[in-house]
This record gives structure tokens, C-alpha cells and sequence, in this order.
């Protein structure tokens, strides 16, 4: 029977992937729900391809506009309700979170209560609430299936071990589009620049997050959430390739790796078919001809985000709440072109100074160190 798909953000860099995917393997699925915010030329042209039942956009006026659109009998719905409508709602199996930030919290808890698994790209998601989303699809016993290259990295190396012979999960870093720049050369750097990544092509935000280690930081404290492992044992180091995209060490030293070339397809057809796998469009990594690959050790003093990151994960509780929604604002705030790109880090590490974490919170108090920090990085 066919699998049953809504995508959470469908017209970004991972919803246009997936639905690649899925268009790939035609008969293995039926699209339920898509969600945009304002690209509406393109959510019609998907709409078009594969006619979902529902789809959300981000404004009443969109909406209104889409109806216009869209075959009879498609429901158009709305803002951040219609968001937690279209995730919960309908007969989907599994819901894809590639929404960008940590709007997608409220949809993805609703999507797991409602019994939904999660093919979770959203990684703001588990910065801000892992232990909300953890804990609820434990209770409901959904699977959550990583679609970020390195958590699929790990869970594929993981595949049939037992936890408990876990020595150390090591994320791979690119090192960014400025991974050849010293910090001092960083000072007058232009959106333009920071957003040509080496390896991967993807959402302006992430892009960013990548150039400034951001990103990794939200990794290391997702890998802690998927794998309930602590920060003493979760590792970075920057492999410029991007072909090993994360290895294990286990007790008796054997390292397990996963390799492939940068195309996130592969994970994200991963997380939509596992037990089993199948082919993709992508294309196949040959190792003689790709050549030497490199491993250097992270520098906390070049990457300040990698110490503010395992600072905030460690503290625990609203901490990382407030790094990931200050991070938000700061990275917004560059690419308007209101800050420069030092700038981002210094605000992350003003707020996460000012900010006094509150542990164990539920989504209110998440809710409230979210909007304190949003306020606090918008004129820091
Ligand atoms: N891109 C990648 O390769 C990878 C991405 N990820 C993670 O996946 C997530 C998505 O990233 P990516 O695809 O790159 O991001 P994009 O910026 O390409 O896409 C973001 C999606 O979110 C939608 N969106 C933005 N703002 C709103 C809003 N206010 N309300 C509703 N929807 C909104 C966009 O809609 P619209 O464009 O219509 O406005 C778009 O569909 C992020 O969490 C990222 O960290 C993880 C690993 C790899
Ligand atoms: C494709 C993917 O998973 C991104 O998160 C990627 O890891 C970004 O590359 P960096 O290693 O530069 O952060
Ligand atoms: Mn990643």
C-alpha cells in the first residue's frame, strides 16, 4: 500500500528534495498535505504534480488567493493552526518537518500526539524541545526518523548495535563557505559570500548557520536528543569533503562510518523507506576517483559557536532555547544586512550571558524563553 506523505515547508531546499524523491518512486507514495510559507507559484505547481488533500500557507490572504487555485475538494488552510491541522490531521503515515526554525515545534509535537512518524529535518526543533518531542514519541511510541545527513550517518551506523557498546558519535563539519578564511579575515565578509557553501546546496538560513559552526552546534545537540547521549561523548571535526558524513566509535575501538556524496536525497529516501532501501537519481561515489579525503580538529577560538553550543547543551533546560531562537534572529538579521557576520555569534553569546535557564520547561516556558530571546538578540 502506499505510504502516505505531508511535508511541512515543501517548497524549500529538503520539501522540493523529498518531493524529487517521491516523484522518483511514483507508485510507493501518495502526497496528503504540503505546506508553504509565501512561495504560492510553486506550492500550486506542486499542488498541480501531486494533489494533495490539504495544504497550509503562512497568510489568510494567501490562502484565500490558493483557493482560487486549487482542484475542488482541496482544503486550504492557514498560519500556524492550519500548520498543527495539516500535521495532525488526515491519513497521513508519516510527516515531513523540513519547515525552517523553530516555528515547527507546535506541528511536530502535534503530528507525533496524533500518532504520525516524523521524518525530522527540523533540527531547531530538537534544539528547542528535545525533551518535549523526545519524551512524547516515546509515550506514543512513533518513530522519529532522522533526515539531517549526519543523524542518518549515525543511525545507519547504528543499525542492529547495541547502545550500550557506544563509545563516542563524531559529526563531520564542511568547515563552511569561510573554512579557509582566518577569523580576522571574517570581519567585512558579504551575504553573497556566505551563502556559497562548498558542498551542499540548501536553505539560505542553514547555509549561514553552516559558515558560522551554528550548525553544528545544533547538531551536537540533536545527536544528544536522538541518541540520548551525553556531550562528553559527542565530537565534531571538520572533514572539508562532506563524504563521510558521521561516524561511531565503539567499545572495542571499530569505527563505523557512512559515506556517500553530498545529496541529501539519500537520507531523506532513507528515513521514507527504512527497513528497506532503493535506488535514487543520485549519483555514485567512487573513492579512487574522489581522491584524499581530510580530517582536521575543531577550533573553538575560530568557531565560537561550537563553545556557546556545548555551553547552552550542557546547561540544559531553556538554554538552548534561547541559543537556537537568538541564532534565528541573528542570522535573519544578517541576511536583511542589518548586522555583519561577527555579529552573530557576539549576539548569540550576549543573550545566552543575560539569559537564566529554567530546567525541565514545558512548551509555555519554551514558548516564553523563545520570545525573551527573539527580543533580547533583535537590539543586541
Ligand atoms: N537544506 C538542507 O540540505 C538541510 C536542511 N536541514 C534542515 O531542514 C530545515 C529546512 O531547511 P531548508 O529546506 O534548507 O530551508 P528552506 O529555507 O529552503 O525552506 C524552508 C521552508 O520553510 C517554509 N517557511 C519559511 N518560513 C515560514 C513561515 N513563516 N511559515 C510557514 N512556512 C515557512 C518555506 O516556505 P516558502 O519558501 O514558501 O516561504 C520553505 O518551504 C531546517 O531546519 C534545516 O536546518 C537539515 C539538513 C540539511
Ligand atoms: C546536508 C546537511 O546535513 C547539512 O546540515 C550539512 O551538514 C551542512 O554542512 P556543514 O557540515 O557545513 O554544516
Ligand atoms: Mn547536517
Amino acid at each position: 500500500m502506499a505510504k502516505k506523505v505531508t511535508i511541512l515547508g515543501s517548497t524549500g531546499s529538503i520539501g522540493t528534495q523529498t518531493l524529487d524523491v517521491i516523484a522518483n518512486d511514483r507508485e510507493l507514495y501518495e502526497v496528503e498535505g504540503l505546506s508553504a510559507g509565501s512561495n504560492i507559484a510553486l506550492l500550486l505547481e506542486q499542488v498541480d504534480q501531486f494533489k494533495p488533500k490539504r495544504v497550509c500557507v503562512a497568510s489568510a490572504a494567501d490562502a484565500a488567493e490558493v483557493k482560487l487555485h486549487v482542484p475542488a475538494g482541496t482544503e486550504v488552510v492557514h498560519g500556524e493552526q492550519g500548520l498543527i491541522d495539516l500535521a495532525a490531521g488526515g491519513q497521513s503515515d508519516v510527516v515531513v518537518t523540513a519547515i525552517v526554525g523553530s516555528r515547527g515545534l507546535g506541528a511536530t509535537l502535534a503530528a507525533i500526539e496524533a500518532g504520525k512518524s516524523v521524518g525530522l529535518a527540523n533540527k531547531e526543533t530538537l534544539v528547542t524541545a528535545g525533551h518535549l518531542v523526545m519524551s512524547l514519541a516515546k509515550q506514543r511510541s512513533v518513530s522519529i526518523m532522522p533526515i539531517d545527513s549526519e543523524h542518518s550517518a549515525i543511525f545507519q551506523c547504528l543499525n542492529g548495535e547495541n547502545p550500550r557498546s557506544i563509545k563516542r558519535i563524531t559529526l563531520t563539519a564542511s568547515g563552511g563557505s569561510f573554512r579557509d578564511r582566518s577569523r580576522d579575515e571574517l570581519a567585512g565578509v558579504t551575504v553573497e559570500q556566505a551563502l556559497k557553501h562548498p558542498n551542499w546546496s540548501m536553505g539560505a538560513k542553514i547555509t549561514i548557520d553552516s559558515a558560522t559552526m551554528a550548525n553544528k552546534g545544533l547538531e551536537v545537540i540533536e545527536a544528544r536528543w536522538l541518541y540520548d547521549i551525553g556531550y562528553d561523548d559527542i565530537d565534531v571535526v571538520i572533514h572539508p569533503e562532506s563524504i563521510i558524513h558521521s561516524y561511531v566509535e565503539f567499545e572495542d575501538h571499530s569505527v563505523m562510518a557512512q559515506l556517500g556524496l553530498p545529496d541529501m536525497r539519500v537520507p531523506i529516501q532513507y528515513a521514507l523507506t527504512y527497513p528497506e532501501r532503493r535506488p535514487t537519481p543520485t549519483g555514485r561515489l567512487d573513492l579512487v576517483k574522489q581522491g584524499a579525503l581530510h580530517f582536521r580538529e575543531m577550533d573553538e577560538q575560530r568557531y565560537p559557536m561550537m563553545r556557546l553550543a556545548y555551553a547552552a547543551g550542557r546547561a540544559g533546560g531553556t538554554a538552548t532555547t534561547a541559543f537556537n531562537a537568538a541564532n534565528e534572529v541573528a542570522v535573519a538579521r544578517f541576511l536583511q544586512g542589518e548586522i555583519g557576520f561577527l555579529d552573530i555569534d557576539r549576539i548569540v553569546e550576549t543573550v545566552l550571558e543575560k539569559h537564566a535557564p529554567i530546567a525541565n520547561p514545558d512548551q509555555a516556558t519554551i514558548a516564553d524563553a523563545d520570545a525573551w530571546a527573539r527580543m533580547t538578540s533583535s537590539s543586541a
